[in-house]
């Protein structure tokens, strides 16, 4: 038996269409949702996700803002940047790539946008929201997992979840979300006993370690839904020439042969992360101007 493949591009490109409408039908009242993106520094990866992020932010009507600073800017010029964005009333949304430069503190640049601009949800007083239950902007990456385990499941009460990884940007969130759909939540991480047999127990498992290919296809029970977060560039001996492949932290050919849905990667959470990214920034744009 073969898992079925979750096709992240394909529920992302229905979710963006279906924003699209969204975008279209409070445009009679004069409002265009703004997206502001700030990227320091010329890291190659990050400038192809800001560039698929701006040309998707217009193609559903929404305004785009892209702001690219070196990677010497000092932190200082960054968070007056931000102050400006927060007090811009064209703009509903603001994300700040990550990583950032060392000597730029990220928290200190999270902490300085405000809560009800920060699409990427990673503010302190947003994820206090998203633990307690109060309506609030929610990290597009568990959103998106949780959108593409529920296209393969609609209902995922009482659900066992292993969320593998603990970042505040993936794990938790994740399990927060998997909370609220009322699944049983295990957060596991690199330091867990028996890593493998924890992961047996799911029948959702999430993958968000940024170890390529670490979940073999023994760890998976039958018929499992696996979403794998991971997005590794790993060399690609095959292709020769010094080419790089995208894996995710799931051992692909091997989970697909015993789960029952699983996502790929490329093609998995990724396109679902930007999307969810577009839905922020309306949900952002409604709460904001009413
Ligand atoms: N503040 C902040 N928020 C983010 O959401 C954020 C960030 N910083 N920093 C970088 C990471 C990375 N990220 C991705 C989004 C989409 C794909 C994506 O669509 N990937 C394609 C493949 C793209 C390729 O070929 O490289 C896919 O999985 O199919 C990947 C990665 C958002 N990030």
């Amino acid at each position: 038996m073969s898992a079925t493949i979750i096709d992240g591009k394909a529920v992302a490109a229905d979710l963006r269409s279906r924003l699209a409408g969204e975008v279209e039908s409070i445009a009679g009242t004069g409002l265009t949702p703004g997206l502001a993106v700030v990227l320091v520094g010329e890291d190659a990866a990050s400038q192809v996700y800001v560039r698929n992020k701006a040309k998707q932010t217009r193609e559903i009507g929404m305004a785009s803002f892209e702001h690219r600073l070196s990677a010497d800017t000092p932190e200082t010029d960054l968070l007056a940047l931000v102050a400006r964005l927060n007090a811009d009333d064209a703009v509903d949304g603001i994300l700040v790539q990550l990583p950032l430069p060392d000597h730029i503190d990220a928290q200190k640049v999270i902490a300085a946008i405000d809560p009800d601009k920060d699409v990427d949800g990673f503010h302190p007083v947003n994820a206090g929201r998203l633990a307690t239950g109060l309506p609030g902007l929610v990290p597009c990456t568990p959103l998106g997992c949780v959108m593409l385990a529920k296209s393969a499941q609609a209902d995922l009460s009482g659900m066992e979840a292993v969320v593998v990884g603990r970042s505040n940007i993936v794990g938790k969130p994740v399990a927060q979300l998997l909370l609220a759909e009322n699944c049983t939540v295990t957060i596991a991480h690199s330091r867990s006993r028996d890593l493998p047999a924890i992961c047996r127990r799911a029948d959702l498992l999430v993958a968000a370690v940024g170890r390529p290919e670490m979940v073999r296809g023994d760890w998976i029970r039958p018929g499992a839904i696996v979403i794998d977060v991971g997005i590794n560039r790993v060399p690609n001996p095959d292709a020769g020439g010094g080419k790089t492949r995208l894996v995710g932290d799931v051992a692909f050919a091997e989970a697909r042969a015993v789960a029952g849905a699983i996502t790929p990667v490329p093609g998995g959470v990724g396109p679902m992360t930007i999307a969810c990214l577009l839905q922020n920034t309306l949900t952002a744009a409604r709460q904001r101007r009413g």
